[in-house]
């Protein structure tokens, strides 16, 4: 009987095509509100291994080292009562002054990228993924899109992302606005991306549209120095 190269039961390891192993990071960006985390929840149920950015932020900002440097920044005035960080006080402070919020990042960002790494690492061990997204609205600003195989821009008008956040978030327009100075321009954005979903309608068609993309993703191939993906709209 000839040699078989996996023993029965054995996992067939897969191969490593992409830049952290056989399934690709796709990083996931768009205007503020415009909705990438409900596309990142439509991928998540394809068989994504979403990470969100906001979130590995959120839990940086609970590590007592990131709270007493920030303290020593910012002021007790970014503590809340309970000595955490009181997110909306630190808002108020770096969507008004840059310099505040290079301050911030510089604390909180390379603890973000490390577990970005620790995530994507443990993704690409499972096998159950299909691929991994890191939805973060400054990937592109932050060079994250570095560590990505691929970039998927989330487009809504900016009428539609400021009724969005208005209701969902109680965001003033002023609020967007802060918030959006302190990241590229859509357009720019838009210019770097692969792929674009429209997500100027309801979730049925963002989700309609998160079925192409998936379908594309499964055919896509890593794109080399020379041949990235024609960018534009989705098949
Ligand atoms: C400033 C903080 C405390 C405000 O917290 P808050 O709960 O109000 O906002 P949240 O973190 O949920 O972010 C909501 C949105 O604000 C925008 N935003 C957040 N941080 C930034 C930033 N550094 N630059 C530009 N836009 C940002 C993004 O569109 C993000 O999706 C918080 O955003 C933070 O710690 N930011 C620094 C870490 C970071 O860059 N996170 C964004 C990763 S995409
Ligand atoms: N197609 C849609 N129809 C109705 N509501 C939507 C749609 N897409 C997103 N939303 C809602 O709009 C709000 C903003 O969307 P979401 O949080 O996904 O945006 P985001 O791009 O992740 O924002 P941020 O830049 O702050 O990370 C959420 O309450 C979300 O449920």
């Amino acid at each position: 009987m000839p040699e078989s190269s996996t023993t029965i039961g054995e996992p067939i390891a897969r191969a490593k095509r992409w830049k952290h192993g056989a399934i690709p990071v796709v990083g996931l960006i768009g205007g503020v509100g415009g909705g990438k985390s409900a596309a990142a929840a439509a991928l998540a149920a394809r068989g994504a291994f979403v990470i969100d950015a906001d979130s590995v932020g959120h839990a940086t900002l609970r590590r007592p080292e990131v709270v007493r440097r920030l303290a020593e920044r910012f002021g007790d005035g970014i503590l809340d009562v309970d000595g955490g960080v009181d997110r909306r006080a630190l808002g108020r402070i770096v969507f008004a002054d840059e310099a505040a919020r290079r301050d911030l990042e510089s604390i909180v960002h390379p603890l973000m990228v490390d577990e970005f790494e620790r995530l994507t690492a443990d993704a690409e061990r499972r096998d159950d993924a299909r691929f991994v997204i890191l939805d973060a609205a400054v990937l592109l600003e932050s060079g994250w899109d570095r560590a990505c195989d691929l970039v998927v821009y989330i487009d809504a008008s900016q009428a539609i992302r400021l009724e969005r956040v208005r209701r969902s978030r109680g965001w003033s327009a002023e609020e967007l606005e802060r918030r959006e100075a302190a990241q590229w321009p859509v357009d720019r954005k838009m210019a770097r991306a692969d792929r674009v979903l429209i997500n100027d309608g309801d979730v049925s068609d963002l989700e309609s549209q998160v079925d192409r993309l998936v379908a594309w993703l499964d055919s896509a191939v890593p794109p080399t120095a020379d041949r990235r993906p024609s960018p534009g709209p989705l098949p």
